[in-house]
Protein backbone atom coordinates (compact mmCIF):
# COMPACT_ATOMS: atom_id res chain seq x y z
CA UNK A 1 0.00 0.00 0.00
CA UNK A 2 1.88 3.28 -0.89
CA UNK A 3 2.44 5.78 1.35
CA UNK A 4 0.04 8.78 1.60
CA UNK A 5 1.71 12.41 1.08
CA UNK A 6 1.09 13.13 4.72
CA UNK A 7 3.05 10.14 5.73
CA UNK A 8 6.14 11.21 3.21
CA UNK A 9 5.83 14.58 4.83
CA UNK A 10 6.20 13.00 8.61
CA UNK A 11 9.26 10.51 7.30
CA UNK A 12 11.26 13.47 5.70
CA UNK A 13 10.27 15.31 9.06
CA UNK A 14 11.78 12.21 11.12
CA UNK A 15 14.49 11.63 8.76
CA UNK A 16 15.85 15.64 8.84
CA UNK A 17 14.65 17.70 11.16
CA UNK A 18 15.74 17.72 15.30
CA UNK A 19 14.03 16.10 17.59
CA UNK A 20 12.41 17.98 20.39
CA UNK A 21 13.39 21.46 18.02
CA UNK A 22 9.79 22.65 16.92
CA UNK A 23 11.80 25.39 14.67
CA UNK A 24 13.80 22.20 13.26
CA UNK A 25 10.25 20.68 12.18
CA UNK A 26 8.79 24.08 11.25
CA UNK A 27 11.61 24.76 8.49
CA UNK A 28 11.91 21.05 7.45
CA UNK A 29 8.17 20.88 6.23
CA UNK A 30 8.57 23.97 4.63
CA UNK A 31 11.84 22.54 3.04
CA UNK A 32 9.61 19.49 1.91
CA UNK A 33 6.47 21.20 0.96
CA UNK A 34 7.90 24.02 -1.16
CA UNK A 35 10.63 21.32 -3.08
CA UNK A 36 8.84 18.35 -3.12
CA UNK A 37 5.22 18.01 -2.92
CA UNK A 38 2.85 20.72 -2.04
CA UNK A 39 0.97 20.20 1.27
CA UNK A 40 -1.80 22.83 2.93
CA UNK A 41 0.21 23.86 6.14
CA UNK A 42 0.14 27.48 6.67
CA UNK A 43 3.40 27.95 5.58
CA UNK A 44 6.02 30.46 6.56
CA UNK A 45 5.18 33.39 5.42
CA UNK A 46 1.27 33.55 6.48
CA UNK A 47 3.20 31.39 9.77
CA UNK A 48 5.13 34.97 10.26
CA UNK A 49 1.45 36.70 10.66
CA UNK A 50 0.48 33.65 12.96
CA UNK A 51 3.09 33.99 15.12
CA UNK A 52 2.92 38.02 15.69
CA UNK A 53 -0.88 37.23 16.46
CA UNK A 54 -0.08 34.72 19.18
CA UNK A 55 2.98 36.72 20.52
CA UNK A 56 0.71 39.46 21.04
CA UNK A 57 -2.58 37.87 22.34
CA UNK A 58 0.15 35.48 24.47
CA UNK A 59 -2.74 33.14 24.96
CA UNK A 60 -3.28 30.90 28.38
CA UNK A 61 -5.51 28.29 26.11
CA UNK A 62 -5.89 28.66 22.70
CA UNK A 63 -7.83 26.45 20.09
CA UNK A 64 -6.93 25.04 16.36
CA UNK A 65 -9.62 23.84 13.96
CA UNK A 66 -7.59 21.71 11.36
CA UNK A 67 -4.58 20.14 12.44
CA UNK A 68 -3.54 18.32 9.38
CA UNK A 69 -0.03 17.56 9.82
CA UNK A 70 0.44 19.71 12.84
CA UNK A 71 2.71 22.28 11.71
CA UNK A 72 0.87 24.89 13.23
CA UNK A 73 0.02 23.25 16.16
CA UNK A 74 4.06 22.95 16.59
CA UNK A 75 4.21 26.48 14.96
CA UNK A 76 1.72 28.13 18.27
CA UNK A 77 3.05 25.49 20.99
CA UNK A 78 6.25 26.85 20.69
CA UNK A 79 5.21 30.06 21.20
CA UNK A 80 3.02 29.03 24.52
CA UNK A 81 4.68 30.60 28.13
CA UNK A 82 5.13 28.04 30.61
CA UNK A 83 1.40 26.48 31.53
CA UNK A 84 -0.28 27.49 28.47
CA UNK A 85 -2.06 25.05 26.64
CA UNK A 86 -3.19 24.33 23.12
CA UNK A 87 -6.12 22.16 21.97
CA UNK A 88 -5.61 20.88 18.28
CA UNK A 89 -8.85 19.94 16.84
CA UNK A 90 -8.81 17.71 13.25
CA UNK A 91 -11.76 15.48 12.14
CA UNK A 92 -9.76 13.17 9.14
CA UNK A 93 -8.18 9.97 10.97
CA UNK A 94 -5.25 9.61 9.01
CA UNK A 95 -4.32 13.41 9.36
CA UNK A 96 -4.60 12.97 13.27
CA UNK A 97 -2.77 10.03 13.53
CA UNK A 98 0.22 12.15 11.32
CA UNK A 99 0.28 15.35 13.47
CA UNK A 100 0.04 13.50 17.04
CA UNK A 101 3.65 11.98 15.55
CA UNK A 102 4.74 15.63 14.45
CA UNK A 103 3.90 17.27 17.99
CA UNK A 104 5.26 14.34 19.66
CA UNK A 105 8.57 14.75 17.33
CA UNK A 106 8.56 18.56 18.00
CA UNK A 107 8.50 18.10 21.93
CA UNK A 108 5.20 20.19 21.97
CA UNK A 109 3.31 17.54 23.61
CA UNK A 110 3.29 18.46 27.05
CA UNK A 111 1.45 22.00 25.58
CA UNK A 112 -0.18 20.72 22.87
CA UNK A 113 -3.37 18.38 22.88
CA UNK A 114 -4.82 16.57 19.25
CA UNK A 115 -8.48 15.95 19.92
CA UNK A 116 -10.01 14.03 16.96
CA UNK A 117 -13.62 14.19 15.66
CA UNK A 118 -15.73 16.88 14.19
CA UNK A 119 -15.26 20.94 15.25
CA UNK A 120 -19.46 20.67 15.70
CA UNK A 121 -19.09 17.99 18.12
CA UNK A 122 -15.92 19.36 20.22
CA UNK A 123 -16.91 23.08 20.61
CA UNK A 124 -19.77 22.06 22.69
CA UNK A 125 -17.65 19.23 24.49
CA UNK A 126 -14.64 21.98 25.56
CA UNK A 127 -16.34 23.33 28.80
CA UNK A 128 -16.94 20.32 30.83
CA UNK A 129 -14.80 17.10 29.29
CA UNK A 130 -11.36 19.34 28.51
CA UNK A 131 -12.11 22.11 31.34
CA UNK A 132 -11.76 24.96 29.27
CA UNK A 133 -13.47 28.61 30.88
CA UNK A 134 -12.89 30.79 27.89
CA UNK A 135 -10.98 30.85 24.64
CA UNK A 136 -7.83 33.66 24.68
CA UNK A 137 -6.88 32.54 20.62
CA UNK A 138 -8.60 30.31 18.47
CA UNK A 139 -6.93 29.91 14.44
CA UNK A 140 -9.62 28.36 12.01
CA UNK A 141 -7.81 26.55 9.56
CA UNK A 142 -10.29 23.63 9.06
CA UNK A 143 -13.14 23.88 6.04
CA UNK A 144 -14.25 27.01 5.18
CA UNK A 145 -17.65 26.61 4.86
CA UNK A 146 -17.29 25.63 8.85
CA UNK A 147 -15.80 29.02 9.23
CA UNK A 148 -19.20 30.40 10.43
CA UNK A 149 -21.20 28.37 11.85
CA UNK A 150 -18.12 27.08 14.08
CA UNK A 151 -17.48 30.75 14.82
CA UNK A 152 -21.07 31.31 16.15
CA UNK A 153 -21.30 27.70 17.83
CA UNK A 154 -18.28 29.29 20.01
CA UNK A 155 -20.23 32.51 21.01
CA UNK A 156 -23.17 29.94 21.65
CA UNK A 157 -21.40 28.11 24.04
CA UNK A 158 -19.95 31.18 25.80
CA UNK A 159 -16.35 30.13 25.17
CA UNK A 160 -15.11 33.78 23.85
CA UNK A 161 -14.44 36.69 26.05
CA UNK A 162 -14.40 40.00 25.56
CA UNK A 163 -10.70 40.31 23.75
CA UNK A 164 -11.20 36.73 22.43
CA UNK A 165 -8.63 36.70 19.36
CA UNK A 166 -9.83 34.81 16.26
CA UNK A 167 -7.70 34.42 13.17
CA UNK A 168 -8.57 32.55 9.66
CA UNK A 169 -6.55 31.41 7.24
CA UNK A 170 -7.48 31.42 3.48
CA UNK A 171 -10.25 33.87 3.30
CA UNK A 172 -8.83 34.88 0.38
CA UNK A 173 -8.06 31.37 -1.31
CA UNK A 174 -9.49 28.72 -1.30
CA UNK A 175 -11.85 31.99 0.21
CA UNK A 176 -14.17 32.55 2.99
CA UNK A 177 -16.32 35.63 1.73
CA UNK A 178 -19.17 34.03 4.15
CA UNK A 179 -17.12 34.50 6.94
CA UNK A 180 -15.88 37.85 6.04
CA UNK A 181 -18.98 39.00 5.48
CA UNK A 182 -19.99 37.79 8.96
CA UNK A 183 -17.59 38.61 11.14
CA UNK A 184 -17.39 42.59 8.92
CA UNK A 185 -20.63 43.29 9.91
CA UNK A 186 -21.09 41.98 13.39
CA UNK A 187 -21.12 44.63 15.75
CA UNK A 188 -19.25 41.49 18.03
CA UNK A 189 -16.10 42.00 16.18
CA UNK A 190 -12.90 44.15 15.49
CA UNK A 191 -11.47 43.01 11.83
CA UNK A 192 -8.33 43.08 10.77
CA UNK A 193 -6.88 41.70 7.25
CA UNK A 194 -3.50 40.66 6.20
CA UNK A 195 -2.86 40.04 2.79
CA UNK A 196 -0.49 37.90 2.26
CA UNK A 197 0.04 34.36 -0.18
CA UNK A 198 -0.65 31.29 -0.44
CA UNK A 199 1.95 28.47 1.00
CA UNK A 200 4.61 28.10 -0.92
CA UNK A 201 2.67 29.51 -4.24
CA UNK A 202 2.62 33.28 -5.66
CA UNK A 203 -1.38 32.75 -5.32
CA UNK A 204 -2.76 36.00 -3.73
CA UNK A 205 -4.24 34.91 0.02
CA UNK A 206 -5.21 36.47 3.30
CA UNK A 207 -5.39 36.37 7.28
CA UNK A 208 -8.10 38.05 8.34
CA UNK A 209 -8.17 38.53 12.53
CA UNK A 210 -11.43 39.11 14.14
CA UNK A 211 -11.06 40.28 18.14
CA UNK A 212 -14.29 39.45 20.13
CA UNK A 213 -15.59 42.62 21.50
CA UNK A 214 -18.04 40.92 24.34
O1 LIG B 1 -8.94 22.83 3.09
C1 LIG B 1 -8.09 23.59 3.62
N1 LIG B 1 -8.06 23.74 4.96
C2 LIG B 1 -7.15 24.58 5.55
N2 LIG B 1 -6.23 25.27 4.89
C3 LIG B 1 -6.19 25.14 3.51
C4 LIG B 1 -5.21 25.84 2.79
O2 LIG B 1 -4.33 26.63 3.50
C5 LIG B 1 -5.13 25.74 1.41
C6 LIG B 1 -6.05 24.92 0.72
C7 LIG B 1 -5.97 24.81 -0.75
C8 LIG B 1 -5.34 25.79 -1.49
C9 LIG B 1 -5.22 25.67 -2.87
C10 LIG B 1 -5.73 24.58 -3.51
F1 LIG B 1 -5.61 24.46 -4.85
C11 LIG B 1 -6.38 23.59 -2.80
C12 LIG B 1 -6.48 23.70 -1.40
C13 LIG B 1 -7.03 24.21 1.43
C14 LIG B 1 -7.10 24.32 2.82
MG1 LIG C 1 -4.98 26.96 5.52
Amino acid sequence: MNQSKEQRILNFVLQNAVRGDPRSVVDTIDRYCSQKEWAMNVGNEKGLILDKTVEEASPSVALELGSYCGYSAVRIGRLLKAGARLLTVEFNPQFAAIAKQMIEFAGVQDKVKLLEGPSEEIIPQLKKKYEVDTLDFVFLDHWKDRYTPDTILLQECNLLRKGSVLLADNVIFPGAPEFLNYVRKSPHFQCTNYPSHLEYMEVEDAMEKAVFLG
